[in-house]
């Protein structure tokens, strides 16, 4: 960290949102000095002290990117005239402001703050001295609470934030307990909160740290585990491996429990938050599976579906009759299926059905207005519509996320569709399943479809697994594969691997499944080849091909292969913009990484970088086209974007692509689930490649993922209502 003196000269840019600024200053030395970061608008009469680091700009050359600031005590004579008589100070002309200086020195500021009666000397009354001094430490506030929230090591940017959040009353709130931030603030985890807390002298073993550290440990397990609860044994070993294990637990889950941040149901502990969404959202679906005020004419539906089998010439089996009829006459239903069963086709049947039966038209727009197609992600939704050809979106769009963060349609704004179809309802986690379910008018018809078999959604609960055994709805399944799928060795690997028997005919390369038997050190010059020999067949880099591995890191890990396709297969192509250990380039297949449904980019949505521009800051930025969404990356926004040439298992979910490449190696194995395997294989449309060591495959067919933790299916289940088991005044809607 380097540090230079000066005085701003004028502010080039001022977001008041998040105070970044960019300003130039004159230093001592008559220096014209370019500085960047977070910072507020500060006094241009003032010297002040920066602490910061030079960076190099590509287009603009040097400048002194700032941490911390401070003014000087020492100020020139007339910099503090100046100052004292600018508007900063109501009711100070320059003679006063003359005086005070000529009394009192360059450092008067300081003197002041200290006594404020040395005014006296310079003639000034009582009320007018408390005047002056109440506005000098007004004034003073904001770079005063600055510089000590820099002194507890936070950036720039994030002191900026907690002074937005608190104002005034920063030092205190930060004081009293750092680990409210963590709730507060975003951008700051328990860590952080723990650092300041040290600084603080917060004891290893106060309560309030024990407390956050609990909260911590259930939500960083809620997230990577996909866990709704955890036993006793569970909260303690998690919180041990945050804390340490010689602290006290006992009376932190007391108080939680107490303050009921921490739920405890029977033996389950719970976040307040997932267990009344859990409740909610079993309330709310029995609430949907009790409307019967639409009564359906079974024998009428069988005369229409003859009548679309006729019209769609297709011939649908008993189970796929027994699944349109059974959708259509209940409130709430369950098509579960692997790929080429056939859940595509009976969305298409049953619609056919319903369209004749209510009389519709299915060419008018406003019909959009009483059906609702929706899927996950935006891969999945497009795919639904392109072969529906109907319209579709996805979950976020229907419930009208707006720019704001907030959803149009919630509990107490219903969306108006009478039919809802979801599809790859797999992907749908707890939160998700309850900001949908609830924006649901209790007449609607529910039609739930996807591959229960396919992995669990990335974030918490197993919603489908739960609706599905919790036997309160119905469920159809599907399990016979399909004529013009039959012949498709991908579909029969697939159920072999699903069924977890796996044969010697499975393992030998037939028709569209190509198994290469590799040493782990051939298999990047192999997918280099078949990579080539695809586009050189008019494959598309972007939207065919995909290479899938369950991690990130290591040799044959998703950051290797992506850096070695992007050398290979869009070399030299001008200037980058780097982000981490990462550089972009235009041409660049790219996956995003978390839901952006402000800007219509989802988690998964894969897109290509079009253009490298530099913006009014000077600062690069990259646009990326998804589909035919134009969507801007500063950035700080590339966290949330990733090289897609190769992705994880996890992110493949809910997309397709002809051709998937799966490199199968030892280093995996702690990785290699059946569930991961299954959705892995299940994803190729055209080719499926495997390469490495086919036992592993066997390994992996023969390993399932844990089981969840959630109570869904047992609150599905359960006759006792969330009203009757309410002990006290404590309601769900304090916690959402
Ligand atoms: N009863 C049937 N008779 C003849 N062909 C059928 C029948 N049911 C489905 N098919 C055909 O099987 C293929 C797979 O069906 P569909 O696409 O509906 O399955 P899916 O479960 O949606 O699979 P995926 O998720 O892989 O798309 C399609 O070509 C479809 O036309």
């Amino acid at each position: 960290m380097e540090t230079i003196k000066g005085r701003v000269k004028n502010y080039v840019f001022h977001n008041d949102e998040n105070s970044y600024s960019i300003a130039r200053i004159i230093t001592e030395d008559e220096q014209l000095v370019t500085i960047v970061g977070y910072f507020p608008i500060v006094s241009e009469d003032m010297n002040y002290v920066f602490h910061g680091t030079w960076v190099k700009h590509a287009s603009y050359g040097d400048q002194f990117k700032i941490e911390s600031f401070q003014k000087c005590d020492d100020q020139s004579e007339s910099g503090l005239v100046s100052y004292l008589s600018s508007p900063f100070f109501h009711g100070i002309g320059q003679k006063t402001a003359e005086k005070i200086v000529e009394t009192l020195g360059p450092d008067a500021l300081k003197k002041i703050t200290a006594d404020k009666t040395v005014l006296k000397k310079v003639g000034l009354n009582a009320i007018r001295i408390e005047k002056f001094y109440q506005q000098l430490i007004e004034n003073q506030t904001n770079e005063h609470i600055l510089v000590a929230l820099y002194g507890y090591n936070l950036s720039g940017k994030l002191a900026m934030k907690l002074l937005n959040q608190y104002q005034m009353l920063t030092l205190e709130k930060l004081e009293e307990n750092p680990y409210r931030l963590i709730d507060d603030i975003e951008g700051i985890g328990f860590i952080k909160a723990d650092e300041i807390a040290n600084k603080l002298g917060i004891a290893k073993d106060d309560l309030r740290r024990i407390k956050a550290a609990i909260i911590y440990a259930m939500q960083n397990i809620a997230y990577q585990n996909g866990d709704l609860y955890l036993t006793d044994e569970q909260v303690r070993q998690y919180a041990y491996q945050v804390l340490g294990n010689d602290i006290e637990l006992e009376l932190a889950i007391e108080a939680l429990i107490e303050e009921k941040r921490l739920i405890l149901d029977e033996d389950r502990y719970y976040l307040a938050l997932s267990y009344f969404t859990e409740i909610k959202l079993a309330d709310k679906i029995k609430e949907l599976a009790k409307n019967t005020n639409k009564v359906y004419d079974h024998g009428y539906l069988e005369t229409l579906l003859d009548s679309v089998e006729i019209q769609r010439n297709m011939q649908y089996t008993k189970v796929q009759k027994e699944a349109i009829i059974t959708a259509l006459s209940n409130p709430i239903s369950v098509i579960t299926g692997g790929p080429g069963t056939g859940k595509t086709t009976i969305i298409d049947g049953l619609l056919e059905v319903y369209r004749i039966y209510n009389k519709l038209n299915f060419k008018n727009p406003a019909i959009y207005e009483k059906i609702a197609l929706m899927a996950p992600t935006g891969r999945a939704a497009k795919r639904m519509k392109e072969l529906l050809d109907m319209d579709a979106k996805t979950i976020h769009r229907h419930l009208g996320y707006n720019y704001d963060g907030l959803f149009a349609y919630d509990e107490y704004h219903l969306m108006p569709h009478d039919l809802i179809i979801i599809d790859e309802a797999s992907m749908i986690d707890l939160f998700l399943a309850h900001k949908l379910f609830t924006a649901i008018k209790n007449e609607a018809q529910v039609i739930i479809v996807g591959d229960v078999d396919q992995l669990p959604s990335v974030g918490p609960g197993q919603v489908l697994t739960d609706l599905i055994e919790s036997n309160v709805i119905p469920v159809v399944r599907l399990n016979e594969i399909h004529r013009q799928a039959k012949d498709s060795k991908i579909i029969s690997l697939a159920s072999s691997v699903n069924q977890q028997n796996l044969t010697d005919n499975d393992l030998i390369s037939d028709n569209d499944v190509y198994l290469y038997r590799a040493s782990p050190d051939k298999i990047k010059d192999v997918i280099i080849k078949q990579v080539e020999g695809a586009l050189n067949e008019g494959y598309n880099m972007i939207d065919d091909i995909q290479i899938l591995a369950p991690m990130y890191k290591g040799d044959l890990g998703i950051d290797n292969f992506n850096k070695i396709l992007q050398e290979k297969f869009n070399p030299n192509p001008g200037e980058g913009i780097t982000y981490g250990d990462k550089t972009y380039f235009v041409g660049d297949k790219v996956i995003q990484l978390v839901n952006d449904p402000e800007r219509l980019i989802m988690n998964g949505d894969i897109g290509v970088v079009k253009a490298i521009k530099y913006n009014q800051q000077n600062e690069q930025y990259m646009v990326v086209s998804f589909d035919d969404n134009d969507v801007m990356y500063d950035k700080g926004d590339l966290e949330e974007l990733n090289l897609a040439y190769a992705i994880s298992i996890h992110k493949s979910q809910g997309s397709e692509y002809k051709i998937v490449m799966i490199p199968m190696v030892r280093s995996y194995m702690h990785m290699l689930k059946k569930e991961l395997i299954y959705t892995a294989i299940t994803r190729a449309k055209q080719y499926l490649i495997i390469l490495g060591d086919m036992h592993l495959l066997v390994y992996a067919a023969n390993h399932l993922q844990e089981r969840r933790q959630t109570t869904l299916a047992y609150r599905l289940n359960s006759e006792i209502t969330h009203q009757e088991k309410e002990e006290d005044d404590i309601s769900p809607y304090d916690f959402m």
